[in-house]
């Protein structure tokens, strides 16, 4: 049996759109039995998948459509393995709210990597599995962080125009098989090698992310369609004036409150997604260090509709002020503390109970 274990994570942390990613703690867990005394069962293609947590309404539980046995799949098929072991249980247990901006889908990606991994014996390392789940989502920002863990920077390699052009991979082209359909035969793209690159910076230690997590959805897809496809030199500008700053302000110890704040303004990704969020450019605005002792800085977590805010403490107020404009509006919340998950993804083999 094995543990896997894959943080959530928030990216963007304002200037840094796709290039930033902070993996956090709460986690996927992804449990894998596999009882190879069974019979085999090419209809589920050996693979039965269970799943608690949020959303379980809303999850597809068919290992050919579920996004995490699915990308499992793609791994397997690219090693010529069609099929999971026979006998493979997977059961997925998932705290991570559902299109929330926080990297629920970048987390099922790394999960299914590291399940085709584990399940094909194939003993991939993780610069290879970035590669592989780099061809489903490609957003190296949450992949990066729920892979490799902790506060990243990354970017991808210039890809073809063709591929550059899209700026999200579907499953369906990486696993050419219509979803519950007849297995073709093919092998899918086999991803080059080094697709994405990352590096990991410092993190005060005093530094916690407040989660205000509103209780509606934005698909990142969608959050995506909203954005301009070009922007001015000087939007531009003022972002990357932010982002040089922002990796090193948030390894400074103590933090510099006012540093923060500045270099977590943005101009290219949140002013187009409020149109999506209600209340969130007065929410970006309103709540400052002068009026929130202990408040750093805040911004949408990844494509929202999650707010972020980074905080040495007084959570329960700054949460409170973020909660109670939220609800002008109608909208309910709830709220975390999280921390730095500084491992990234884990998998521990355990005897089998
Ligand atoms: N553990 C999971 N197992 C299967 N599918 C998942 C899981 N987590 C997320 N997904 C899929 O990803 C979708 C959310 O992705 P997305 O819109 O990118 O939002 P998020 O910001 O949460 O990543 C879900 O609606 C679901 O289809
Ligand atoms: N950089 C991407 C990140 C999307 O993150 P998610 O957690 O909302 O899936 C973006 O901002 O679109």
């Amino acid at each position: 049996m094995w543990t896997i274990k894959v943080p959530c994570s928030s990216a963007n942390i304002g200037p840094g759109f796709d290039v930033i990613g902070l993996a956090l703690s709460m986690y996927l867990e992804i449990h894998v039995t596999i009882k190879s005394d069974s019979q085999p069962d090419p209809s589920s293609l050996n693979c039965t998948v269970a799943y608690t947590g949020v959303g379980a309404e809303d999850i597809d539980l068919n290992p050919s459509n579920n996004l995490l046995t699915r990308t499992a799949l793609y791994v397997l098929r690219c090693h010529n393995q069609r099929t999971f072991p026979v006998g493979t249980h997977v059961h997925i247990h998932n705290p991570i709210p559902l299109g929330r901006g926080l990297g629920s889908s970048g987390a099922a990606v790394v999960g299914g990597v590291m399940l085709g991994n584990v399940c094909g014996k194939l003993d991939l390392d993780k610069p290879r599995l970035l590669d592989f789940a780099l061809m489903v989502e490609r957003h190296p920002d949450n992949v990066a962080a729920a892979l490799y863990g902790g506060f990243v920077g990354t970017y991808l390699n210039e890809l073809n125009p063709e591929d550059m052009a899209r700026k999200e991979v579907p499953l369906a082209e990486v696993l050419p098989q219509p979803a519950g359909g007849e297995d073709t035969g093919l092998v899918p793209p086999i991803p080059p090698n080094g697709i994405g690159h990352f590096r990991r910076f410092d993190w005060a230690k005093e530094i916690k992310a407040l989660a205000i997590i509103p209780d509606f959805e934005v698909s990142t897809a969608k959050a995506r369609e909203v954005l301009p496809t070009s922007y001015s030199r000087k939007d531009m500008i003022f972002n990357l004036q932010r982002l040089a700053l922002l990796t090193t302000v948030l390894s400074d110890s103590p933090p510099n409150a006012e540093l923060i704040y500045s270099a977590m303004q943005d101009k290219i990704h949140q002013p187009y997604r409020a149109t999506l969020i209600p209340g969130l450019t007065d929410i970006l605005q309103s709540v400052t260090p002068s009026t929130h002792k202990g408040l750093l800085g805040i911004c949408l977590s990844g494509a929202g509709p999650t707010i972020l805010a980074l905080a040495t403490g007084n959570f329960d107020a700054i949460a409170e002020t973020i909660i109670s404009r939220f609800k002008q509006e109608g909208i309910t919340c709830q709220w975390k503390v999280l921390e730095p998950a500084e491992d990234g993804t884990t998998c521990v083999e355990e005897p089998d109970k």
